[in-house]
């Protein structure tokens, strides 16, 4: 399904599209925000995927994550799709800010009624990506990389465990690194998949899946020691790291604690250039200058 472009906005030299599209894994129009960095109009750039936290339409990072600068003098466009479908009139949908609308969690729900829509698992890993190549000539779909906050952390995280050759690279701000050790996460599986399901829950746990992976395994993940949510046990990334060393997959892993930030965007512009850097070299995007500091 192609396309709607409600808006294309001038910034850094190439532009950034604010696209509708009807999505069949989520039964609703999807809103979408795509950066198209200056490179895109001479050649194929890589893409990096951009996942959003909890009450996050394609907007909040769009708008405040600051990614866009560095995307543009590495040539790499990016995604930033939706948190999860719109107005699909399933009783309680907008009542809570951490269940149903923007929180949908990346995964396929299995349960009545959110099985419904409720698919952003597939939304982010096929339908969305398909119809990006389809539509955009420009986007080079063997070169996708992955990041996000909060619960797009998460995102980022478990798409990238559950599908390792898909992408080239993963980083992470602030990931809910163990669902089914947190509030948020015990909440949202316990709606979309049910309480008692626990093996679908592991499925969609990157504590649970990093101890099955297999081979090299490189992620660089940035928590600030000011985060509300941290303190509170909604992150637990030392949960995931410690699981990452018992199965001997840590050597590539770098959990950084930045000092006093916390958990909103302040924190995410102030690592974005890094970020974007970070996925360049592995993108292999890098100029010679980036190769020597990173
Ligand atoms: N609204 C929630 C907080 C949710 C929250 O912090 N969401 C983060 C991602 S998990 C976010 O990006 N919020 C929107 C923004 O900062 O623009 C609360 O009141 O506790």
């Amino acid at each position: 399904m192609s396309f709607t472009t409600n808006k294309t906005i001038a910034m850094f030299g190439g532009k950034l599209l604010k696209l509708t599209h009807t999505a069949k894994s989520t039964s609703c129009d999807m809103n979408v925000n795509l950066y198209l960095p200056p490179q895109a109009s001479s050649k194929k750039v890589p893409v990096l995927f951009w996942l959003s936290g909890l009450t996050c339409t394609p907007d909040n990072c769009t708008e405040k994550g600051f990614l866009q600068h560095a995307a543009a003098k590495k040539g790499i466009a990016i995604v930033y799709p939706d948190t999860s479908p719109r107005g699909l009139n399933i009783p309680g949908e907008d009542d809570a800010y951490d269940f149903g609308s923007a929180a949908g969690f990346f995964i396929d729900a299995t349960q009545e009624p959110w099985n419904k829509g409720y698919n952003m698992y597939t939304y982010v890993t096929k339908e969305l990506p398909e119809a990006l190549w389809s539509s955009f000539k420009e986007l080079d779909s063997s070169k996708v990389s992955l990041t996000g906050f909060s619960m797009g952390g998460h995102g980022a995280l478990t798409l990238f465990l559950r599908n390792p050759t898909a992408y080239v690279s993963c980083s992470a701000f602030a990931p809910i690194s163990n669902p089914s050790a947190c509030q948020w996460g015990q909440k949202a599986f316990s709606g979309y998949f049910g309480e008692a399901n626990k093996s679908k829950w592991a499925e969609h746990d990157a504590t649970e899946l990093v101890k099955k992976h297999r081979g090299p395994l490189e992620l660089l993940i940035d928590v600030g020691t000011g985060d509300g949510f941290y303190k509170e046990g909604q992150l637990l990334p030392e949960n995931f790291l410690a699981a990452a060393k018992e199965s001997g997959n840590d050597k590539g892993v770098q959990l950084r604690f930045q000092p006093e930030y916390g958990h909103d965007h302040f924190f995410v512009a102030s690592f974005a250039d890094e970020h974007v850097e970070w996925h360049a070299k592995r993108l292999g995007v890098y100029d010679n200058a980036d190769k020597q500091k990173l």
